[in-house]
């Protein structure tokens, strides 16, 4: 399978502070990736290098076989929706859907009608005027209909209300089916968003911590709960990204798979194992401090922690 996204090493550096932090990610064409993660992991970063926007401090990218960073031909290819997204200010819907064919070879009129007659989007309001959501509606108006080979939503879901949301997962759906290209779209809502994901990628403080398909996410993590001693005891020996107490029980997320006789102990004891969920693991990865034991244990899976 081709990537249309190949990062290599790549570690992005603002003066002191490192935003990315040899990051090696691909994408392979055809698939829609979640980026996952805290505030500041890093996503919005790794977006604007894949879109050539910025440039990595070390490392190798290519999008669609050739590095982005002001090559005209990748960035006819590609669509970034970004949260702060700028129009002129006596831009109004018509002026923004006259133009943006012009920057999108494979641009849907249809696509484009259906989203702003479902987003009902304002059409004599300016756009400065819009609300938070409208905003998010017209970025995913051009997100989706202009059909690029690679298209990078970043947040599109900001302020959008659940009629909206459900308007844009069926959409993206549909669309994708019938027209199918890479998809980069990065969320705080997970559990929202998560059927929508072939891949998944979650970075923390610009490392990445897990790169899988998503169908291979859930043998990653479990969750163990119960007595908060049977949970302890059982998890003495493993990596355990985050645990929750209350009145006596407890609810932990552990990296890995458990073995068959902790699984039998586990249930003799009362307590419940069951696969961490992809909100769990994004919330518990984001909680987790690594020890350098840790990484040992995830290299020799090939995931990091
Ligand atoms: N131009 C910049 N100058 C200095 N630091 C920056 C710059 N851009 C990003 N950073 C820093 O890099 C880190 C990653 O930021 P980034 O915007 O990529 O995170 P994010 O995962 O998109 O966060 P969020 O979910 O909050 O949007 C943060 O610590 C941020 O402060």
């Amino acid at each position: 399978m081709t990537n249309a996204i190949d990062m290599q090493a790549v570690t992005r550096r603002f003066g002191e502070s490192t935003a990315l932090d040899a990051v090696d990610v691909t994408v392979p064409e055809g698939s829609i990736c979640g980026l996952l993660g805290r505030n500041g992991a890093g996503k919005t970063t790794m977006m604007s290098i894949i879109a050539g926007q910025d440039r990595p401090s070390s490392g190798r990218v290519e999008v669609l076989g050739q590095e982005p960073f002001e090559n005209e031909s990748v960035l006819a290819m590609l669509s970034f929706v970004r949260d702060n997204q700028r129009y002129p200010d006596d831009y109004r819907l018509h002026h923004v859907l006259r133009i943006a064919p012009d920057f999108a070879p494979h641009w849907s009129e249809e696509v484009a009608a259906e989203l702003v007659d479902g987003f009902r989007i304002p059409a004599r309001t300016p756009i400065k005027k819009f609300s938070r959501g409208q905003l998010s509606s017209v970025a995913i108006v051009l997100g989706l209909a202009s059909r690029a080979p690679v298209t990078l939503l970043d947040e599109p879901y900001l302020g959008l209300d659940v009629t909206a949301r459900a308007l844009f997962h069926d959409m993206l759906l549909r669309d994708y089916a019938a027209h199918p290209r890479t998809i980069v779209l990065s969320t705080h809502l997970v559990q929202e968003s998560e059927a929508l994901f072939d891949r998944v990628v979650i970075l923390d403080g610009g490392t990445v911590r897990v790169s899988s398909e998503a169908e291979d996410v859930r043998d990653l993590a479990f969750t163990l709960s119960g007595a908060t001693d049977v949970v302890q005891g059982l998890t003495a020996r493993s990596t355990v990204l985050s645990t929750h107490t209350v009145a006596g029980l407890m609810s932990a997320t552990v990296w890995g798979a458990l073995d068959d006789e902790s699984r039998t102990t586990a249930r003799d004891l009362g307590a419940r194992v069951a696969p961490a969920s992809l909100h769990e693991l994004v919330a518990a990865i984001g909680e987790h401090r690594p020890e350098p034991a840790d990484l040992a244990l995830h290299e020799k899976k090939g995931v990091r922690a």
